[in-house]
């Protein structure tokens, strides 16, 4: 199992990390343009491989798609950050460009890959990539969801003052302060809702804390953050390359789910070898249905500005 990971920046080696650490993966491919900076990165990293006992090669490049042919899976986190105050739709100028190069780059050398897209704004990142590169829409998959349902947890448990393998939450729509939809409604804590021991209020600090989780780290640390999304990243990996069929909140290409067409954007996907196996639909209440509308109109909004 071969995987490439484009950018070697802070998420980038992140989910280097993470792939590496959890031993799947025969090969991890770091490629970046700042010279020597994959190279550097990746042999930090392979000398820790002794220490955290595991055998995955990472190799680092300066630009070299030849050394990514044949990959597996790839990953797309090639692209500027936001900074504090950045909304993630402002990326957009200069990641769109960096994105459409890379994933024709890929794709010249691993017709066969799979892609995750990282870069934001991701769902419209992961739009670009639909539109640019004819790669089945199985293939191509936007990470936000997995990351935002973790941090969704994370507030749950922090509100029920609990264990976090006692919570489950799911976050879907839009990758953005405005645009996510934690879903309070149907979030448990060993089995029963959450509602049950939390007031409405509370739910619904939890949710707003939830959505703001990327701003409030970008603010604490300067930049965006890292660990939890090279994390969520390396799950989804391991996800298509263990064949584990594993459920997540994915940007997905819909073609009439949700009431929705022509647009990536997060709702539970089942993950195996065949990349988005199955969109999973849920039974939404029309008020939800009219956030997943208003999201989605944002959404296509960032993909207006586009140059397809
Ligand atoms: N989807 C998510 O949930 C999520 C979470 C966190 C960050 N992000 C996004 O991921 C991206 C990366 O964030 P980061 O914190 O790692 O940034 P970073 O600046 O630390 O790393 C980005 C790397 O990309 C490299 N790069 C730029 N252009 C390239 C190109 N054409 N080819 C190869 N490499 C190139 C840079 O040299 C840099 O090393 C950002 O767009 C950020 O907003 C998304």
């Amino acid at each position: 199992m071969k995987v490439t990971v484009v950018g070697a920046g802070a998420v980038g080696a992140s989910c280097a990390e993470y792939i590496a650490m959890k031993n799947f993966a025969s090969d991890v491919i770091l490629l970046d343009i700042k010279e020597g900076y994959a190279e550097g990165k990746a042999m930090d990293l392979m000398q820790t491989a002794s220490l955290n006992a595991f055998d995955t090669r990472i190799t680092g490049t300066t630009g070299d798609y030849s050394k990514t042919a044949g990959s597996d899976i790839a990953v797309i986190t090639s692209g500027i950050p936001r900074k504090p105050g950045m909304t993630r739709e402002e990326l957009i100028g200069i990641n769109a460009g960096i994105v459409k190069d890379v994933s024709s780059n890929l794709i010249k050398h691993s017709p066969d890959v799979t892609i995750i897209v990282v870069s934001n704004p991701m769902d419209t990142m992961t739009y670009l990539v639909h539109k640019t590169t004819g790669l089945p829409k199985n293939r191509i998959i936007g990470m936000g969801g997995a990351l935002d349902s973790a941090r969704f947890k994370y507030r749950l448990a922090e509100a029920l003052v609990c264990p976090i393998s006692d919570v489950d939450g799911m976050v879907i729509g839009g990758h953005s302060d405005t645009g996510m939809i934690p879903l309070t409604r149907l979030a448990t804590r060993n089995s029963l809702l959450a509602s049950e021991f939390l007031a409405e209020d509370r739910l619904e600090q939890v949710k707003e804390d939830t959505k703001v989780g990327g701003a409030t780290l970008t603010k604490l640390l300067g930049t965006s953050a890292w660990y939890a999304p090279g994390a969520a990243v390396s799950g989804l990996v391991q996800a298509i390359a263990c064949d584990q069929k594993k459920m997540f909140p994915c940007s997905a290409l819909l073609e009439g789910e949700y009431d929705l067409d022509d647009i990536c954007i997060g709702v539970p996907v089942i993950l195996g070898k065949g990349g988005i196996e199955k969109i999973v639909p849920v039974d939404l209440t029309d008020a939800e249905k009219e956030k997943l509308q208003e999201s989605a109109a944002a959404v296509k909004k960032t993909n207006g500005l586009l140059e397809l």
